[in-house]
This record gives structure tokens, sequence and C-alpha cells, in this order.
């Protein structure tokens, strides 16, 4: 009799998933043939699959994700963050043999197949997840094939010989290579909420990876974005006049992206009102003079909950990172606006000195909720204070 995930999968093909501690987990190859390696980091949002696997910031991470069933939706064209899947790698517990939604116009396997990315099902996730909590995020590689000993050999090497995101710059790999200019709006994709406003302010965002939504959010509140390379430089932002400035979200450590952080430091000097996230936080964190460290297992999921410590209102958020600004390090020209509550780190700073605030999560959700939208608002506020004043 055919296997029953024949059917949904063409040729089953086996993979191993190998941690660099050694742990090795067998399991069905659910994408390309082949073989890849990353930094291993567990999601634990319950939808948005499609919307994490395209977030540039997964770049040369291999994602496990702790809701088992994953699939169950297809995939679309219309809620990528990105034109291309970004994850290094999935790893999953259940593949559904069916996929149901009117939107759907591939299987979650078509498209990693597609998009050449190695993935693997049918592994206890949960005992993963475990692992990387207790240990922290660990290198890592899925091999597909079918001779277990020869293929768990392969994914230890590479697990082994992954270097680790410590130090590594990838904002500049997976960066637009041309300036443009963004248009579209969540109005226009006919989601049913949101407003179309006619441009007000000209927004000039550094794209080191940056999400879709984000993009889509400036552009519904009335901006006109222009998107520029990572290395661009504070000069091409300059010659553009703009109102403001976006430090995007994006992959890698931090610490080496000098182009950033010089450029971040000029604009904020000039006093033009800045907002960063995620990648963007650290950035603009770096070039107040703080530093940033990386975490034990970093924070990805849709529901952590963050405080407003001027207000004392509790958010829940999408998060999405592995390296922290150390809340200890900053300037007295910057103040603390936003903690974690599950682990006290920080989450949002402001200047105070400049028109300048930046946030750790993810504001614009995607997958996740919209607590945070508000710091849009507030973005688009300062720009008109400064229209004004
Ligand atoms: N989503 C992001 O921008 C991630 C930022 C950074 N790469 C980190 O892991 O902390």
């Amino acid at each position: 009799m055919k296997h029953p995930l024949r059917h949904a999968l063409g040729d089953v093909q086996h993979a191993i998933l190998a941690l660099a501690d050694g742990t090795l987990f067998q399991g069905v190859s659910i994408g390309a043939a082949g073989a890849t390696s990353g930094e291993v980091v567990f999601n634990t949002a319950m939808t948005g699959y499609q919307e994490i696997l395209s977030d540039p910031s997964y770049s040369r991470q291999i994602v496990t994700l702790t809701y088992p069933h994953i699939g169950n939706t297809g995939i679309n064209t219309e809620d990528g963050e990105s034109p291309r899947l970004h994850a290094a790698g999935l790893v999953i517990k259940d593949l559904p043999l069916l996929m149901s939604n009117f939107r759907a116009t591939q299987t979650l396997p078509e498209w990693l197949r597609e998009q050449d990315v190695v993935a693997i099902a049918g592994i206890d996730t949960r005992k993963l997840t475990r692992i990387l909590r207790e240990k922290g995020a660990q290198n890592g590689a899925i091999v597909t094939g079918d001779d277990a000993v020869k293929v768990a050999e392969a994914a230890l090497e590479r697990a082994r010989a992954f270097p680790g995101l410590n130090g590594m710059d990838l904002a500049r790999t997976v960066t637009t290579k041309e300036a443009f200019e963004w248009r579209e709006t969540e109005w226009m994709l006919g989601r049913g909420f949101g407003q179309q406003h006619a441009p007000r302010f000209h927004v000039v965002a550094y794209d080191f990876g940056v999400k879709a939504n984000i993009l889509r959010m400036l552009a519904e509140r009335g901006c006109k974005v222009t998107v520029l390379p990572a290395e661009a430089g504070a000069q091409a932002a300059l010659a553009l006049q703009p109102d403001g400035i976006f430090l995007s979200n994006g992959p890698g450590d931090p610490g080496p992206c000098d182009y950033a952080i010089t450029a971040a430091r000029e604009l904020m000097d000039k006093g033009i009102p800045t907002f960063g996230i995620c990648l963007g936080h650290q950035i603009m964190a770096l070039a107040c003079g703080a530093r940033t460290i990386k975490m034990k297992f970093g924070h990805h999921g849709a529901n952590h909950p963050v405080q407003d410590v001027a207000t004392g209102e509790v958010m829940i958020t999408s998060q999405n990172h592995g390296f922290a600004v150390d809340a200890s390090t900053l300037p007295a020209n910057c103040a603390v606006t936003h903690v974690s509550l599950f682990d006290g780190s920080l989450q949002g700073f402001m200047r105070l000195d400049r028109p300048a605030f930046c946030f750790q999560g993810h504001p614009e959700a995607s997958p996740g909720p919209h607590d945070l939208a508000p710091l849009f608002d507030k973005f688009i506020s300062m720009m008109g204070d400064r229209q004004h004043g």
C-alpha cells in the first residue's frame, strides 16, 4: 500500500536534523533535497508561517515552529513579507495532508522546493524546543537522504562547521540593490481596515532586510516611502530632504553594520525624526553609544508581553530577535520606554535630545497582534511636529 505521505509529497525522502551538541532528530524531508545549516531557533507563533519564512530577518536561521500543524493554509501571493523565502530551513512536527484556503496558490512543500529550502517534518519539536530553551540557540543542520548513518554524519559535520551569527553582517546580503519607492497600503490590498491618506511626509527607509508590512503601515499613514540600500550612507538620504528616517529590521549581528550605525548617528544629529524597529532599534542604540549582546535563545513569537514604562500599560507583541540592547549601557541622553515582561530585557528607548525612538519587537505584526501599531502614529506626529514647529 502507498504510504499516505506519498500522496501529498510525492516520493518520501528522509531527513536528519543535527544540533552542534550532537543531538539528532530523524524525520521526513518536506522541502528541497540537499543540505542546509544555520542557527536553530524556535518560534512560538500559532499562525503566520508564510510571513515568518519570508521575513529576511531569519536569514541564516533554521526555524522550528512549536505549533504542531504547519501548512494547513498553504501559501498565497499576498502574505509574503518579502518576495522570497529567507529562512535557512524549516523544522515542524506535522505537515497536514490537505491544505485549504481560498487564497492559496501553492502548498507549503511546493513553495519550499521552488525556493530550494531544505525542511524536515515528523520530529519531536517539543523536545527540540526544550533543548534550545535550556542550552540556548545553537547551530544546526538539516540534510536529506535515505542512508541514515551517512546523512547523520553529514548533518553533524555541517552543524559544527556553521560559524554562528555572532559578528555576522547579513543586512548587506539581503538589502535591495537599488533604491525604490514603496506604494502599497493595507487599504489597497482590500483587507478591510486602514484608510488611504494622500502622502504628507517623505520617509527614507534603510532596508536592512525590511518586512513589507512596515512599509505598508507607513504608506497607509500618509508617507511617501523611499527605500534605500543598507549601505547607502547618510548623504543619499539627506539628498532626498526627508521628513523622517526609518531604520528597518534585518538579519544577523547589528555590531558589524558600521555603515548603518554611522548613517543613523549622522541623521539623528541633524534632528531628523528617526524610528527604528528590531535590527533598526539595535543600530540606533549602537549609534547612541550603547552596546548589544547575544541573547540565550532570543525572542521569537507572537504573544510576548511588553510594558510601556511611562504608562504601565502592557501590550502583547510580536517578537523576533536573538540580539538585544544592554539597557545598562544606554547613555544619559536616552530613556527606556519599553521592557519585556518575559525577561526584563530592553524593548524600546527614546532619545531625550532628538526626535528619535525605537522598538525591539515588531509593531507591524505580520504575524502577530497589532497592540503596538500606535508606534507608527507616534512617528507620524513626530514628523508633523517638526514640520509645524
Ligand atoms: N527581526 C530583526 O530585525 C532581528 C534583529 C537581529 N538580527 C536579531 O536577531 O536580534
